[in-house]
Parts: C-alpha cells; sequence; structure tokens
C-alpha cells in the first residue's frame, strides 16, 4: 500500500476583522483547522464528515492547493499542495459543489474535450474514460447541452466525468449529492461505488449525507472544531457510543415469560407479547435468533442495524468530542 495522502499537524487559521462597539473593528483569530493529521493509503474511501463550521471544507482546501496552511506538514501524492499545484491537479480530481469546472456556454461534449487538452491527456485514455462515464453516468441524452441549460443533477454528473478524465489518483469530492432528487443521489453514489470496487482511484468525500458515507466509506473521519474526534470505521463509532443491532422476533403466540438470553437484553415487548426486541451485547445476532428458536416458534425475525444518524448526533453532541481525539 502506498500514501496519498499524509498530513501532520494540519492547521489553517483565519483573521477575521469583528466591529466592536459602534465605530472600531478588531481583528480576531478563527481556528478553522485545529492540528489534523490524517494519512490515506492509496485505493482508500474515506468519509470526512462534521458538524457546520467544523473545517471540512478547509481542510480540503489545503489538502488541494486552494489554501495555505498556517501550520503542519501535508503531502498529497508525494507532493506539497501549495508550491507544487500544478503537478498536483494531474494527479488529483475535484468536485466542489459550488466551484464548477466545466464552461458555462458550451455544450458538455465540448468541455470535455477542452479538458483533454489543458490536461493533455492522449486521446485514447480519454476515450475509454469517457466512454466509461457516459455508460456509467447516463451522460448521453445531455451531452450536446450548454452546461447552463443542465439540471442539477445532470451537472453533478457531469462535473464527476470532468474531474476523472485525466485519470487521476485521489478525487476530492465536496458534497457530491447535495440538493440532489433520489435517482440523480442513486446515479452519484452508484457510481462512486463502481470507482471504489475498481480500487485504483482514492476518494475523499465530505457530505452532510449520511447515507452517502454508509454505502461508500469503509473508513469515516469525524471533525469537530477543527479537531479530529474519530478516526476508524463506522462499527468502531457504533462500539465506541454504545449502538447496537436489534433482533426482532415475530411470535406464532405470545409466551407467558419471554425468553432471557445471555448477552443480549430484551429492549421491548410490542404486539401483545408476539413481537419481542432483543439487543445484541456480548451476543451476535446469529445466537440471539438459536436461543429464541430452540425456545418458541418464530413466524420471523428481522435484524436492525444501529442508526448512524443517531449516533452521529451523539457524537456531535457530545462534550467529549470537544477533548482528546480517538482513533480506532
Ligand atoms: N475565508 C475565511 N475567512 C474567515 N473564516 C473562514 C474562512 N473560511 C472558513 N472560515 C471559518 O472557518 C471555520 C470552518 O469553516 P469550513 O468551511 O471549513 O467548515 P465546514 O466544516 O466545511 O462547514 P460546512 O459543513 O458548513 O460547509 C468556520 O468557522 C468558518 O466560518
Amino acid at each position: 500500500m502506498s500514501l496519498v495522502i499524509d498530513a501532520q499537524g494540519l492547521r489553517k487559521e483565519f483573521t477575521v476583522r469583528v466591529k466592536v462597539g459602534r465605530l472600531r473593528r478588531a481583528k480576531r483569530t478563527v481556528t478553522a483547522v485545529d492540528g489534523v493529521d490524517l494519512r490515506v493509503e492509496r485505493g482508500e474511501t474515506l468519509g470526512y464528515i462534521g458538524p457546520n463550521g467544523a473545517g471540512k471544507s478547509t481542510t480540503l482546501k489545503m489538502l488541494t492547493g486552494v489554501l495555505t496552511p498556517s501550520a503542519g506538514q501535508v503531502r498529497v501524492c508525494g507532493l506539497r499542495p501549495v508550491a507544487q499545484r500544478t503537478r498536483l491537479a494531474l494527479g488529483i480530481g475535484v468536485v466542489f459543489g459550488q466551484r464548477s469546472q466545466l464552461w458555462w456556454d458550451l455544450p458538455l461534449r465540448d468541455s470535455f474535450d477542452l479538458l483533454r487538452h489543458v490536461y493533455r491527456v492522449p486521446a485514447g485514455d480519454h476515450a475509454t474514460r469517457l466512454r466509461r462515464c457516459r455508460a456509467l453516468l447516463d451522460l448521453d441524452e445531455f451531452l450536446d447541452t450548454p452546461v447552463r441549460q443542465l439540471s442539477l443533477g445532470q451537472r453533478m454528473r457531469g462535473e464527476l466525468t470532468a474531474a476523472l478524465l485525466h485519470g487521476p489518483r485521489v478525487l476530492f469530492l465536496d458534497e457530491p449529492t447535495i440538493g440532489l432528487d433520489v435517482v440523480s443521489k442513486r446515479a452519484v453514489r452508484d457510481f462512486l461505488g463502481e470507482l471504489r470496487r475498481a480500487g485504483d482511484t482514492t476518494l475523499v468525500l465530505t457530505t452532510h449525507d449520511l447515507a452517502d458515507i454508509e454505502r461508500l466509506c469503509r473508513r469515516l473521519v469525524v471533525i469537530d472544531h477543527g479537531r479530529v474526534v474519530h478516526d476508524g470505521s463506522i462499527a468502531a463509532l457504533h462500539s465506541r457510543y454504545g449502538s447496537r443491532r436489534l433482533v426482532v422476533a415475530e411470535l406464532d403466540t405470545a409466551l407467558a415469560t419471554p425468553p432471557t438470553l445471555p448477552g443480549a437484553p430484551l429492549e421491548r415487548v410490542e404486539a401483545d407479547g408476539r413481537r419481542l426486541v432483543y439487543a445484541c451485547e456480548s451476543a451476535g445476532a446469529a445466537e440471539v435468533v438459536a436461543g429464541l428458536a430452540g425456545l418458541a416458534t418464530l413466524r420471523d425475525i428481522s435484524i436492525v442495524e444501529p442508526d448512524i444518524e443517531e449516533v452521529v448526533t451523539r457524537l456531535y453532541r457530545s462534550p467529549a468530542s470537544r477533548a482528546a481525539p480517538v482513533t480506532g
């Protein structure tokens, strides 16, 4: 494995002028990113999330060479993002919701062609990549439409293509599904899922849509007040915050006393005793199901996964998230 992103102690301060009293203005320092360490291997898909103002976009801007860090070390594809920005541009793709890399008045097809010249992509590579994007993102019906006439969902599919035509090693995406309808959201997620499966592009994704994260990311980095408060899998986040899988058993007939199962406390009894809900603590779902099957006649069983929205809400509210960063 090779490291494609290596940031240590990354920090960004902004000086802002604030009004003090009626006439005076004073300088204040806002620490947007406060010592972020981030190492990302080739082929990883990383979800970078946090509440509004946490420092996500600022981090991405430092990783892509748009902003100079106030302190810290950073290498992306082995390059210093600001100092070697032109070389870096060949190795990364960027999709930032607010900024377009397409030519507003030109048909999408012409923007793609111009990008081929900008990045000096060999014609054969360009054609192969474009063919793949056309097929996976259903671009054909609007390839000849000027960009300004595209819907948001169509434009986002165009932006994704534009970001990938030069074959970048890392793709940075800032809120790629924001404002999209369910069909376009799915198209974008499926496409990114395909890209992840192919395994040669590293994806770094910021989003407020946790379904994006659940569908796409094995690793989740949570940032709050400029600091990393979680770096690990979604499962690690659930176990840290005590979220548990639930086993919901529908019984043929209610039992006089619901069974006690080791490692799986009974959470709720519903439907006049015909539905029992157990939480998997030390017991796995299979053990719970096997235990129940020996004691009652089961009509149906379902397993409810812990809800990521709930655990992330708890994390954002947690005072502990302001203290020490946690990894795992
Ligand atoms: N150019 C700037 N000048 C001054 N302050 C800034 C600037 N850019 C960002 N900030 C401040 O830095 C902090 C982090 O902002 P940033 O945009 O990185 O957050 P974010 O996590 O991307 O938020 P959101 O989810 O709302 O997009 C905020 O307090 C923001 O007001």
